[in-house]
């Protein structure tokens, strides 16, 4: 347990702090593909001119990622922007527990190899096959094929979900068809190695946050029980599949590999598997569907007795999965647990899609409360379809609870997830995207309306950019068109920093409105605890603040 914090003695005010996560909304670079530029932003412009902010880093090192190259995501995003510090995240931990060989010395990687060598089974592979380092890094899976071979392992399958959504949206076989021959090339006569199945990230497997298990059962069927189209390779399923459907490979139905019409890596009983993703939102649920005694969300038909093993521990609360291969970051000391110390009372909210993004992560992927009597959480359920087709999503009906909780005087600080920038953002649509930064933004103004009547401040940041840059661009930062002229879209996020907006209506000069520059999105908890009256822990970073 944590001590309370100590009052700064400077700061007292009669509303909430008010933390606005505006998923997704970063500063473009370029101004063609600009969603959030190109967007009637009325309220957010008015703030702008008239509130101090500033620019934060949200990607690479200043979330805890390998390099400054890769781009920020809502899980690294989170985890900063709730304990206040930078920890080494999965991509990293996962690519050095590689690269010392530790992985493969600890007692879950022997247990599952030698549990396939034992039962002369087949050691399994599922995941995200991409680059991204969001959820999974290709690497990773190459380098455990490998040992998997040197350790005498004689057949391995490997499950594998395009991805399209953390690297160019149609680039699946520049992954697909380069593994595929590597796992040929491995291949002799003690050992067999192939790709068993596939499909879009977004129609199975990876679900999150209970939204739509019928994608876990999709998944179930197709890499456990083998059902579903079966195609000769991954090759010819994708190409025939994107020109039957037109689909993205987010998108792409999901495809059963089988050879004289037995599909060639359904899993049975006594196999190894391991789910090679790092991050834990989207592997919860397919790991429960092989964990769990009885599960209720769908009919498994059959579940086969395996050795499972996830990349990492998913869920610090609940220790799911049981076995794992890499420890995750030890976050501890986070935000809501010292406001729980100090007896703060807080309320989080988002829609489903973000649920767990201002509850989970925020508080170190950790599913649980800290104090049932001072927190309250609060799901609107998302809807499910394309969000394009809805791209104000549940932002009304968040900012009608907010308003409300405002309003009732309840909570010493609130915090909300927009989710529109982001999960609009990936369609790849501009159009719509446009269109969800301008339903946000109304709803911005709603509450801005609400917090400064109740003498409140809001804190308007993001976890990532994405929404700001949607064309892909060349080198030389021209936009990339299409055979048919149109711009080619980008659906990830980009390496885009992010606004810090302090909305302070009630503002008495306690503070310099000269705010500190060059900081990351960790420095929000220390930020939000000083309007809140407090002085931040000595070992979080820097407030973007200056107490008077
Ligand atoms: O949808 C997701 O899983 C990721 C992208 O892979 O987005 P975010 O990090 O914003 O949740
Ligand atoms: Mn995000
Ligand atoms: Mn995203």
């Amino acid at each position: 347990m944590v001590d309370a914090l100590k009052k700064n003695g400077k700061i007292s005010r009669k509303g909430p702090v008010v933390l606005v996560i505006m998923d997704g909304v970063g500063f473009g670079k370029y101004k063609e593909g600009d969603g959030v530029a190109a967007a009637l932003t009325n309220n957010l412009n008015k703030l702008y001119k008239t509130s101090p902010w500033t620019k934060l880093k949200a990607h690479g090192l200043a979330v805890g990622l390998p390099s400054d190259d890769d781009m920020g995501n809502s899980e690294v995003g989170h985890n900063a922007m709730g304990c206040g510090r930078v920890f080494a995240q999965g991509a990293k931990l996962v690519a050095s527990s590689i690269e010392t060989k530790a992985m493969f010395q600890g007692n879950t990687w022997t247990k599952l190899i030698g549990n396939t060598k034992t039962k002369n089974s087949t050691l399994h592979f599922i995941g995200l096959l991409s680059d991204g380092n969001v959820h999974s890094n290709i690497e990773n899976l190459k380098a455990m094929v490998l040992q998997a071979k040197a350790d005498g392992v004689k057949k391995v399958r490997v499950h594998a979900l395009l991805d399209g959504r953390d690297v160019g949206e149609l680039s699946a076989l520049e992954f697909f068809d380069p593994f595929a021959a590597f796992l040929k090339e491995l291949s002799d006569e003690s050992f067999d190695a192939m790709i068993a199945s596939g499909g879009g990230r977004m129609v199975i497997t990876m679900d999150r946050y209970n939204a739509n298990w019928d994608m876990v059962k999709k998944g179930w069927e197709t890499h456990v029980l083998g059902e579903g189209r079966s195609f000769s390779s991954a090759h010819e399923a994708i190409n025939t599949l994107r020109a039957e459907t037109g689909a993205i490979d987010q998108d792409l139905p999901p495809f059963v590999i089988a050879k004289d019409g037995k599909p060639v890596g359904t899993i049975e009983d006594g196999d190894s598997v391991i789910l090679f993703n790092f991050r834990g939102d989207r592997a919860l649920e397919i790991t429960k569907a092989f964990e769990a005694e009885n599960l209720t969300e769908f009919d498994r038909k059959r579940r086969p007795a395996v050795e499972y093993a996830g990349m990492m521990e998913y869920d610090g609360d609940l220790h799911l999965p049981a076995q794992y291969l890499v420890q995750p970051p030890a976050i501890d000391k986070t935000m809501a647990e010292y406001l729980c110390a100090s007896s703060v009372k807080q309320f989080s909210i988002s829609e489903t899609q973000k649920f767990g993004h201002v509850t989970y992560f925020f508080n170190g992927n950790r599913s649980g409360k800290f104090d049932d009597k001072l927190e309250e959480y609060v799901e609107i359920p998302s809807d499910i379809l394309p969000f394009e087709q809805r791209p104000w999503m549940k932002c009304a009906e968040i900012a009608d609870r907010v308003i409300a909780e405002v309003e009732a005087g309840k909570w010493d600080f609130i915090k909300l997830n927009f989710p529109n920038g982001d999960m609009v953002g990936h369609t790849g649509n501009f159009e719509a995207v446009v269109c969800s930064m301008e339903a946000m933004d109304l709803q911005i103004g709603r509450i801005y309306q609400a917090v400064s009547k109740a003498g409140g401040v809001m804190v308007i940041t993001a976890d990532h950019g994405n929404a700001d840059d949607m064309f892909e661009h060349a080198k030389n930062g021209d936009v990339k068109f299409k055979e048919n002229g149109d711009p080619q879209s980008k659906t990830s996020h980009s390496l885009n920093p992010v606004p810090c907006i302090i909305v302070d209506s009630a503002y008495n000069g306690e503070y310099s409105k000269e705010l500190n520059a060059g900081l990351g999105i960790s420095s929000i908890p220390a930020t939000c605890m000083n309007l809140m009256g407090y002085d931040a822990p000595e070992d979080y970073d820097k407030s973007i603040i200056n107490l008077n």
